[in-house]
This record gives C-alpha cells, sequence and structure tokens, in this order.
C-alpha cells in the first residue's frame, strides 16, 4: 500500500493538460482560460461623468457662482463644442466630458432657472469624473491560466473579447460495474440496488469544468465489462467504479489488465478508498474506484477533482484543506489516513460517529471530510483538525 500523497503523484503523472480550443464568451464562464488576453480597448474611452449634474472648469467651481448652461452631454451622445469660462453643459452619468470641462458639480448643489444654475454654498470637493483608462488600457492583459467567474466575464465583454481561448474540457468516461446494480428509475430486482456513486461522481466532473460520459452499467463478467472499455477508449481519462477489492467477482484489474492497463499503483494506506487504482490504458489515464458509494465520493474529492484540475491547466495541487476547531472528543485513528465525514459550524467541528463507507446519507450531512493521519492520537474538544471541505 502507498500513501494517499504518493498515490496522488502517481496519479498526476499519468495526466497532462487538455489542448485549448475557442469559444464564444457566453460559453466561456467556468472554463480556463488557456492563454493570457489582451484589452482591444481602453475603458473607460474618454473622461466620463461618474454622476448626473453639469460639466464644467474646475476653476469655475466657487460657491454662489452663476453660470450658463449651453448644451447636454448624455451616455452615448457626447455635447461637441467647447466649453468656456462661465459655461456649463448638462451632463448625465457615463457621457463623455464635453472639451474644457474637468469637473462635474452633481445637480443636487445647484439651483435651475432657465439656462442658469447657480452653486450653492457647499460644492462638492470630489470631481466625479472617472479619467479615460481608469479601469483599464487597450493592451492590458488578463492572466492565464484562471477559472472564468462571472466577474471575469465581465471584464473580457468590457475589453471587446468575444471569443476566448479556453482549456478543452477533459472527456471523463465514467464505468459503474456490477449485476447488483440498476439506474435509477429503473425497477430494481429482489437483490439489486440503485446506481449511485456513478452519478454523484458525474455531477462532480460536471460541477469542475470537465465532461462526464457516464457509460452502461458494466456487469461483472469480462465480455460486458471489455464492451464498457471500448466505448470509454477515447475518454481523456476512465474512471471505473467497484470490482476493485480480492472478491471472485472483482474482475476489474484482470480486464483492464487484458485491455493494456499499464499499471501505476493498486491500494493506498487510505480509508475510505484502499482498493484504489491507477494506470495508462490506450490513450486515457485509468483511475479505479472502490465500490462503496461513499469511499468513491471521497477518492472523487481527494484524486479525481485534483486530476482534473491538472487537466485543466491549473497545476498540480491536492484538495485544498483548511483546519477546523474540534467542537468534541475523537479517538485515536487506525493505521490508514482516515477522510472522516463531518460539519463544520459556528460551533466547530463535528466527526460524525457513524463512518461505515456505504452511508450516502451521512455524506450527504457532511460538508467536510475531516484527515486523520495514519495512527493519529486520540484528540480532544479544542484541537485543530485538517479539513476538505466538501
Ligand atoms: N476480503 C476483503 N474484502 C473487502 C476488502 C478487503 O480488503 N478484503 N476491502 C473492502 C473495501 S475497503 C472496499 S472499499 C470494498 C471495495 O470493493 P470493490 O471496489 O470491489 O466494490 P464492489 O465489491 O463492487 O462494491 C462494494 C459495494 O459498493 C456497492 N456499489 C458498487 N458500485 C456501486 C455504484 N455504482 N453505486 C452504488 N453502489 C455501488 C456494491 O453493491 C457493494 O455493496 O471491498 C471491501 N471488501
Ligand atoms: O476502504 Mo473501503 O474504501 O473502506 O470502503
Amino acid at each position: 500500500m502507498i500513501t494517499v500523497a504518493d498515490a496522488l503523484a502517481e496519479l498526476f503523472s499519468l495526466v497532462t493538460p487538455c489542448d485549448s480550443e475557442i469559444v464564444p464568451l457566453r460559453l466561456a464562464a467556468g472554463r480556463v482560460l488557456a492563454q493570457p488576453v489582451s484589452a482591444k480597448r481602453t475603458q473607460p474611452p474618454f473622461d466620463a461623468s461618474a454622476m448626473d449634474g453639469y460639466a464644467l472648469a474646475r476653476t469655475d467651481v466657487r460657491a454662489g457662482v452663476t453660470l450658463s448652461v449651453i448644451g447636454e452631454a448624455a451616455a452615448g451622445h457626447g455635447f461637441r463644442g467647447d466649453v468656456a469660462t462661465g459655461e456649463c453643459v448638462r451632463i448625465f452619468t457615463g457621457a463623455p466630458l464635453p472639451k474644457g470641462t474637468d469637473h462635474v458639480i452633481v445637480q443636487e448643489n445647484v439651483t435651475r432657472d432657465g439656462d442658469k444654475i447657480t452653486l450653492d454654498n457647499s460644492p462638492n470637493d470630489s470631481s466625479h469624473v472617472r479619467a479615460a483608462g481608469g479601469d483599464f488600457k487597450e493592451g492590458a492583459t488578463l492572466s492565464a491560466p484562471r477559472q472564468l467567474r462571472p466577474s471575469d466575464i465581465a471584464l473580457l465583454a468590457a475589453m471587446n473579447i468575444a471569443e476566448v481561448p479556453v482549456v478543452r474540457k477533459p472527456v471523463v468516461a465514467i464505468i459503474a460495474t456490477g449485476d447488483e446494480l440498476v439506474q435509477p428509475g429503473e425497477n430494481p430486482g429482489p437483490d439489486q440496488i440503485i446506481a449511485s456513486n456513478s452519478y454523484g461522481l458525474a455531477a462532480m466532473v460536471d460541477a469542475h469544468g470537465a465532461t462526464a460520459r457516464l457509460l452502461p452499467i458494466a456487469r461483472d463478467n469480462a465480455a460486458s465489462l471489455e464492451l464498457t472499455f471500448d466505448l470509454a477508449a477515447s475518454a481523456d481519462l476512465i474512471v471505473t467504479i467497484g470490482g476493485a477489492s480480492v472478491g471472485d467477482h472483482d474482475i476489474v484489474a484482470q480486464v483492464a489488465e487484458a485491455k493494456g492497463l499499464q499499471r501505476a499503483f493498486y491500494k493506498v494506506a487510505m480509508r475510505p478508498g484502499k482498493p484504489l487504482m491507477g494506470g495508462r490504458i490506450g490513450t486515457s489515464a485509468m483511475l479505479g474506484l472502490p465500490g462503496n458509494p461513499v469511499s468513491a465520493m471521497v477518492c472523487g474529492h481527494v484524486f479525481l477533482l485534483p486530476m482534473l484540475r491538472k487537466m485543466l491547466g491549473l497545476g498540480e495541487a491536492p484538495a485544498l484543506q483548511e483546519t477546523a476547531i474540534l467542537s468534541h472528543d475523537l479517538a485515536e485513528n487506525g493505521p490508514r489516513e482516515h477522510y472522516m465525514r463531518g460539519r463544520v459550524t459556528d460551533d466547530g467541528l463535528q466527526v460524525f460517529s457513524r463512518q461505515d463507507s456505504a452511508l450516502l446519507s451521512v455524506l450527504s450531512e457532511a460538508n467536510c471530510l475531516a484527515i486523520r493521519p495514519p495512527h493519529d492520537h486520540a484528540r480532544r474538544a479544542g484541537d485543530t483538525l485538517e479539513i476538505i471541505k466538501l
């Protein structure tokens, strides 16, 4: 058995970042920017008013002064003339400042009478002008790689980037295995259950910027599994679920090897997730997950998501760890690194007492995995533990 860290290092060496493609801006959210992009224009492109009011020369700003209103500047419709001393232009938020002006008085601070305004006794000192290029200048870059958030999309739009170079979405083929499984919505026979973790993993993959291909359930015989491996052949990563342990019907490794699997490792000193397997099969990386529903999902967080991040060009890093303060005592840990379902709230970290790797209801209640190193000594309320937020 190898350590979690060693297994993750092996898995990283099985995958490489995907190439890039161009997508329309509307489809770029959540994608990873593949290379830096440069602004095609300056924003704002002109000195712009930040308020509704009157544009004038700063040198004319004095309490009680009266000025002539000689025109209007609105957003999208500037004032084309020159503004002289003693004159001003009615202006609205977003409009370009007319020539001869460098200051905006908000309308609340003037009294208007026909074509005249008089500044009141407390002209605001701020110029209310947004300088040209104050947000960004033409040629300014948005750095890559980065997973594009809605705020990045807004910035790209303002930069007039209509087409965005992004990393291709890795395709992850997910193979659930077992004679006992049927798909959700089907009628299970008396000895059957519903395939669940395959759906959870597909949701995890899709939510993290890759594409999940949920293949038909492979039965516990070589012919069925071989056929399903063939369907998965073009995927960047093949994830099998179940059939990984030592039982007579656990045939995933044997069939994968017949299909050319070059195994990198088998079995990890962790709980849950011990019978984990990694390797390459044809042009795909392969991650063989244990079948227990929680084991597969925990391995998804600890191994599959970091692999996907590397494939998306986001580098090699384990799942983000934070710390939490334990709200109760906890018994010592056994020889395997234990990823324990728990819940962090304002009252601290509660590690659940039921940790059987079949209990999806407990996983659903959890919002974190508390990490116990091998042979971790008993912990007391108030101790700090590392956690992965779910
Ligand atoms: N003698 C030993 N037995 C077991 C060992 C061991 O070391 N010695 N390890 C145990 C551990 S730990 C795990 S984890 C499981 C892993 O077994 P497999 O990967 O071979 O998984 P299966 O036997 O196929 O299934 C286990 C369990 O999970 C259910 N399952 C499988 N796939 C799905 C799915 N897609 N959705 C929902 N549930 C699924 C399956 O019905 C079984 O109940 O082995 C232990 N045994
Ligand atoms: O290691 Mo198994 O993955 O406990 O359930």
